[in-house]
């Protein structure tokens, strides 16, 4: 949203400027806001000396119904209004706040200038949109979603002269329009701190309205100066456990350059370089201090991040249909018969290790776990070993008592295995686990007890499920992986194929795209485009493919009726070329793996060569993290 005022219009050039609206019916010798809103007077067949005999004006209980409607806002714009009006009592002003469509809905002010702010309809119930009452400060920023100041001959109805007005609109996190906030006074004696003051009242409501709106969600308080974190300027998202954008107050979609569309759709990942879980798990260990994050772009950004105490936290992402698993069966072999197996042991205490390459489905496979099984009502706690210091991963997982070392919370904590109590607990990238803290793990897993640092041992119930994309019986002939602890996790080990192994890609790629909230994206893909997708090898698996399909959707229009390849940004639709065409054909499916295997090395290598040696370049192109992308490098094949 734009956020300027018109440059005043000079006298004269107004009195000229009505002069030839008389005589030849044109709009002249305007600055621009101007020109564009009076000629939007004009064609809505207003003229300037004309009586508002037509202008829409609701009535006691349609006033009354309008403000119910609006319930929220009016109700939590309210105590900023009288604040305001305490700022400025006895200056000549009137407070306005209208609705989305212009009707004034609340009003408070001076009483001298407030009976002839009445004289015109400047009072609850009028609508000032400018199709009603030409140009004005409330409808003209309706229009121009933009604050606005209206002054004296520049309204557009010579009977609205004497008046001054500053507005500024009032959106939801969303992007929305909610209404508009407004401060009139006489124009002689407007002063040109009403329109900051405006725009600051206006900013305190929304501001207000996002606090109330996502008291359940976690948000993300940032800015690119360290100092202006936790200030009136801090940009704040509220954002779902999974990483999704929900909403965005203004300063966020100002400095992030978000739309209305992107909220409920675009991820926090899309937006900082690494992982959102990282992010989290950095911002537990700075105990609430602002965290320096690198953004996608390369700028840097201070971030805090707010975890709500109220649990449990919203679900955001389409919850599970009652059988999860399915969901997850598209079609192909392998997957299919991990599922079956998976069904089996559900219930059973049994704990299910989860292998596969990063970004193959691990965690929404455990999660999906979770949901199919009969402890589904229960927490599902997700505990990634790898993002954790090995200080901290102890008192993360295994709790402490109060006061247990210096620094601790007073409360103490009950610990992430404890959290998981009569639920699942998820242990991601267990190959990381710190070999101090193996033995200790191990000894919960056999004793089902959990001593917290400080404490006495607590019995605790849970499911097991872990995950990895290491090759853990190689950690274990390396000494890098307790063979107890291996055994204690693998009851059940699933091996989740790669994407390029899997035979359902079509069937996938409809599911994902089938789950996109918006309506209007289109569900099919053009078949030049499904063939390049259907031999790519994709290193990043569907983490790569999801994101693919997430880049393309967004730059739909709503005509489109399917996806194509002007549809993917430049970058990624030559990677899709160059390894779907002759003559350096792509592995197929029926190559062997070690092919397979070779050419996604030389994705990667060309994806570098291509970011000119910026590994985070390099690893957004190829929709894989940047440690992922070192994992990969130190794996490449000999001669490689
Ligand atoms: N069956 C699926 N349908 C739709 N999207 C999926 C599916 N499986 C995975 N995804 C998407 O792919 C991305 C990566 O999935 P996930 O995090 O489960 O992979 P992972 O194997 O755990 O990766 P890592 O090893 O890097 O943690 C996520 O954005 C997820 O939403």
């Amino acid at each position: 949203m734009r956020a300027h005022a018109s440059h005043p219009a000079a006298t004269a050039d107004l009195a000229t400027a009505r002069r030839n609206l008389a005589t030849s019916g044109a709009v002249t010798g305007l600055p621009p806001l101007l020109t564009r809103s009076w000629t939007r007077c004009v064609s809505a067949g207003l003229s300037p000396e004309r009586p508002c005999i037509d202008a829409r004006h609701l009535g006691g209980r349609e006033l009354h119904e309008a403000v119910e409607r609006q319930g929220d806002l009016t109700t939590r714009a309210r105590p900023i209004i009288d604040y305001l009006h305490a700022q400025i009592r006895d200056s000549g002003c009137i407070i306005l706040l209208s609705d989305q469509n212009g009707f004034l809905l609340d009003a408070v002010g001076d009483p001298g200038f407030s009976d002839r702010a009445a004289r015109v309809a400047l009072q609850p119930g009028a609508c000032w949109a400018e199709a009603d009452r030409g140009t004005n400060a409330v409808g003209t920023a309706l229009i121009e979603a933009a604050p606005v100041v209206i002054h004296g001959p520049e309204h557009f109805l010579d009977r609205n002269g004497f008046l001054a007005c500053a507005a500024a609109p009032l959106a939801a996190s969303d992007g929305s329009l909610l209404g508009v906030l407004d401060i009139s006074c006489d124009h002689r004696i407007y002063h040109p701190h009403t329109f900051g003051l405006v725009r600051a009242a206006a900013q305190m409501i929304e501001n207000r309205m996002f606090e109330i709106n996502h008291v359940r969600d976690i948000k993300l308080r940032f800015h690119t100066a360290l100092q202006a974190v936790g200030t009136v300027v801090e940009g704040v998202l509220a954002i779902s456990p999974d990483g999704l954008i929900l909403g965005a107050n203004r300063p966020a979609t100002d400095l992030l350059g978000l739309r209305r569309v992107d909220m409920g759709r675009a991820s926090i990942a899309d937006q900082i370089d690494g992982r959102f879980s990282d992010l989290l798990a950095r911002d537990r260990q700075r105990g609430g201090e602002p965290v320096e994050i690198c953004r996608r772009d390369g700028s840097r950004l201070y971030v805090r991040l707010e975890i709500p105490r109220i649990s449990p936290p919203r679900p955001t992402t389409p919850a599970w249909p009652a059988d999860a698993l399915a969901a997850l069966d598209t079609g192909d072999a392998a997957m299919s018969r991990a599922i079956g197996q998976i069904r089996r042991v559900l219930g059973k205490p049994i704990p299910i290790l989860l292998r596969g390459e990063t970004g193959a489905g691990k965690d929404v496979m455990a999660q999906a776990i979770h949901a199919a099984g009969p402890r589904r009502g229960e927490a599902f706690v997700a505990v990634n070993c790898a993002a954790l210091p090995e200080h901290l991963i102890e008192a993360e997982l295994f709790g402490y008592a109060p006061g247990a070392f210096t620094g601790a919370k007073r409360e103490g904590a009950l610990g992430r295995i404890r959290e998981a109590a009569g639920g699942t607990l998820f242990l991601d990238e267990i190959g990381d686990m710190p070999a101090s803290l193996q033995s200790r793990l191990l000894r919960v897993l056999e004793d089902r007890t959990v001593a917290p640092l400080g404490g006495r041992p607590v019995a605790v119930d849970f499911a097991l499920i872990s995950a990895t994309n290491r090759d853990l019986k190689a950690d274990i002939a390396q000494g890098r992986f307790r063979s107890d602890l291996y055994y204690r996790l693998n009851g059940l080990c699933i091996a989740l194929p790669p994407l390029r192994d899997r035979t359902d890609l079509v069937a996938l790629m409809t599911a994902i795209l089938a789950r996109d909230p918006v309506k209007t994206t289109p569900r099919r893909i053009a078949d030049p485009l499904l063939t390049a997708l259907q031999t790519y090898t994709w290193p990043g698996n569907i983490r790569e493919l999801a994101s693919l399909l997430r880049i393309a959707t967004s730059l739909c229009d709503e005509r489109d009726t399917e996806l194509d390849w002007h549809h993917l940004p430049d970058d990624i639709a030559a990677d899709l070329r160059r390894q779907t065409t002759p003559p350096s054909p792509p592995p197929t499916r029926t190559d062997n793996q070690q092919s397979l295997r070779t050419a996604a090395d030389q994705v990667i290598l060309h994806a570098i060569e291509q970011a000119a040696g910026n590994m985070s370049a390099a690893a957004r192109r190829l929709g894989i993290s940047r440690n992922t992308l070192y994992r990969r490098l130190a794996a490449l094949q000999p001669g490689d």
